[in-house]
């Protein structure tokens, strides 16, 4: 195993564009297993729905002896229901959590109230999540969004980042518009990322990790490709190793 890491560690921009692995599983052995052997390799390790739902909060902290944990959940309610659910997850804060934008500037800005009284400098990152990645322009417009994904990011982005939120979650696809739209200052955390060679599976807007980075991302947010190898570790590595270069 690997150092411990801080319960929360506290997030900042990257110097350069990062890796985060998805554990995506309902087996917190194997979630672990994958943990230690990414850790080397990557910044931040996810927890998302699949995992948390199978295990609940004490698997976070589990995983975030690894490294620290992007808390994948993104809520999406009432303002004063996502208030509460972003205390709940402050009580052990992870460093990132993700919120859907489409909950609008009030739930935003409680969200950023939440995580701030709760934690303090210990606080989250709040991301907003823009358009799921696995979204097509047609697929979009049977939600009754015309216009593409790309200007629906847009729109959702300027509400988000009014409303507080420290950074956006959005496919390769929009990371250079955002950049030009809003400049460095948002993190950008991108999943769709498919090394050359790798089934797109459910993604439908997807880049290599190289061409993401080289448009703007911060962090790439990583699963099958990762966890799917034969050795998640060399996986991981390999990845590491082309965004270095
Ligand atoms: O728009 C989104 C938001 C989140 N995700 C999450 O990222 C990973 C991607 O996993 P892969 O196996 O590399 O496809 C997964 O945990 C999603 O929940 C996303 O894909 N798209």
């Amino acid at each position: 195993m690997s150092a411990p890491a801080p319960a929360a560690a506290t997030w900042a921009k990257p110097n350069r564009c990062g890796v985060i692995a998805a554990l995506d599983t309902p087996d917190p052995a194997r979630a672990l297993d994958w943990a230690a052997a990414v850790a080397p390799h990557v910044g931040l390790v996810k927890v998302g729905l699949e995992l948390f739902c199978a295990e609940g909060p004490a698997v976070v902290q589990r995983i975030a002896m690894h490294r620290p944990v992007f808390l994948d959940l993104k809520f999406h309610d009432i303002p004063n229901t996502v208030a509460g659910a972003v205390r709940s997850v402050c009580l052990e804060p992870p460093a990132m959590l993700t919120l859907h934008a489409g909950g609008g500037g009030a739930m935003i800005e409680a969200a950023r109230r939440a995580a701030e009284d709760a934690a303090g400098p210990r606080r989250p990152a709040i991301l907003a999540v823009t358009v799921l990645t696995s979204f097509t322009t047609e697929g979009l417009a049977e939600t009754g969004v015309s216009g593409g994904p790309a200007q629906q990011v847009l729109r959702l982005a300027r509400v988000a980042l009014a409303a507080g939120a420290d950074g956006l979650v959005c496919s390769p696809h929009e990371v250079s518009r955002l950049r030009d739209a809003f400049g460095d200052a948002p993190l950008l955390v991108v999943p769709g990322v498919r090394p050359a060679g790798s089934a797109a599976g459910d993604q439908a807007r997807t880049a290599t990790p190289e061409d993401t980075a080289r448009a703007g991302a911060d962090w790439l947010v990583i699963g099958r490709p990762i966890t799917g190898a034969a050795d998640p570790a060399q996986a991981a590595a390999r990845i590491a190793a082309g965004l270095a270069g």
